[in-house]
């Protein structure tokens, strides 16, 4: 195997390649561009159209997708995938991933649109790379079809295991297609977003035109303890993507995925902010109305009032400032394009 190809290793190890092009027999190139960053160009030939970003470790400890993205990256340099995509592979937060935790100083995935230049430290400046990375790679060629998937996996349990939150942008509608080509991945569940954002995928959607998606696919475990995760799914509608053997068929069907919206983001003020959960509870499980969520400074209280509510990712440990959970309700679909 090209020793591009392992990139992971090289990122653990903090190791700079001495070779930073190689070619697989079938012509691929391979290019390593920075720390946990390498592009992937498939011979003229070959390239279909597509420039793919796969994105995993944001956060350091969500290791079942960095082993996903270093089995699709050896794959290719082993001469078994035959990209007709070109790509961008980024392992988010190199130090983050060698420490084993989400994050060193503070969260890279609240860091972006532009956020990392109001703060500094390390994962500011990995923020700004990522941005520059992207932006290079998708470049100013309108003309090509720009994709991005950040995997990621969740701090706790989930009663729908495998989900996407889909960015938004005033005046885009979110794709029918995109959300079809999910669902044959095996996500279950997708969130549409109705308001800006500071994460990586929002940036790559709302600044650089792409596609783009946050994955959740399932909860986090350390190195080699992530077999109860099946990504199998996931992993080969992403060969099928990379190697442009897609099939696309007349309208999209979105049979069997579930869509919510955001009603509302549960914004962590101060200390004194208090959630009313239990520490074990599921993403999506249910919360019904009059249910007191959480209580903050200066008497302020969460209250839940919509119908079929759910809560997703709560965590009283953020950051002040900074969101503690999501109270999301079902979405009829209405307003996909
Ligand atoms: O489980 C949790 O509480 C967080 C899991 C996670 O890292 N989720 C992403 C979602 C990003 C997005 O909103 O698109 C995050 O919080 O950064
Ligand atoms: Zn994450």
């Amino acid at each position: 195997m090209l020793a591009l190809g392992k990139l992971l290793e090289l990122t653990l190890a903090g190791h700079e390649p001495s070779a930073k092009i190689q070619l697989t027999p079938d012509g691929t190139r391979l290019r390593w561009l920075d720390e946990g960053a390498l592009e992937v160009t498939p011979p003229a030939a070959r390239d279909n159209g597509l420039d793919l970003l796969l994105s995993a470790g944001i956060h350091g400890n969500e290791t079942a997708p960095i082993e996903l993205l270093d089995r699709l990256l050896r794959g290719i340099a082993r001469n078994e995938l035959h990209p007709a995509a070109r790509m961008l592979f980024l392992f988010g937060n190199p130090e983050a991933m060698r420490r084993g935790e989400r994050y060193v100083e503070q969260d890279l995935n609240r860091l972006f649109s532009g956020r990392h230049e109001q703060t500094s430290g390390f994962e500011a400046i990995r923020a700004c790379d990522l941005e520059h990375l992207s932006a290079t790679f998708f470049g100013k060629d309108t003309g090509r079809t720009r994709l991005h998937y950040d995997l990621h996996t969740a701090i706790r349990g989930s009663k729908i295991e495998q989900f996407a939150l889909y960015p938004w942008q005033e005046g885009r509608a979110h794709s029918r297609r995109e959300l079809e080509r999910l669902r044959a991945a095996g996500i279950e569940a997708v969130l549409l977003q109705n308001k800006s954002s500071i994460t990586f995928s929002a940036y790559t959607y709302a600044q650089l035109g792409a596609e783009a998606f946050t994955l959740e696919l399932g909860k986090a475990r350390a190195f080699g303890q992530n077999e109860l995760v099946n990504l199998d799914l996931l992993e080969n509608a992403l060969h099928a993507l990379i190697e442009g053997r897609e099939v696309i068929t007349g309208e999209p069907t979105l049979d069997g995925l579930q869509l919510f919206a955001v009603s509302r983001e549960i914004i962590k003020h101060s200390d004194s902010f208090q959630l009313h959960l239990p520490a074990d509870i599921e993403n999506f499980t249910e919360l019904a109305p009059g249910y007191l969520l959480a209580e903050d400074i200066a008497d302020t209280r969460w209250v839940v009032e919509e119908q079929g509510a759910r809560i997703i990712f709560p965590n009283p440990k953020v950051r002040n400032g900074l969101r503690a959970g999501i109270l999301i309700v079902p979405d009829d679909g209405s307003g996909l394009a």
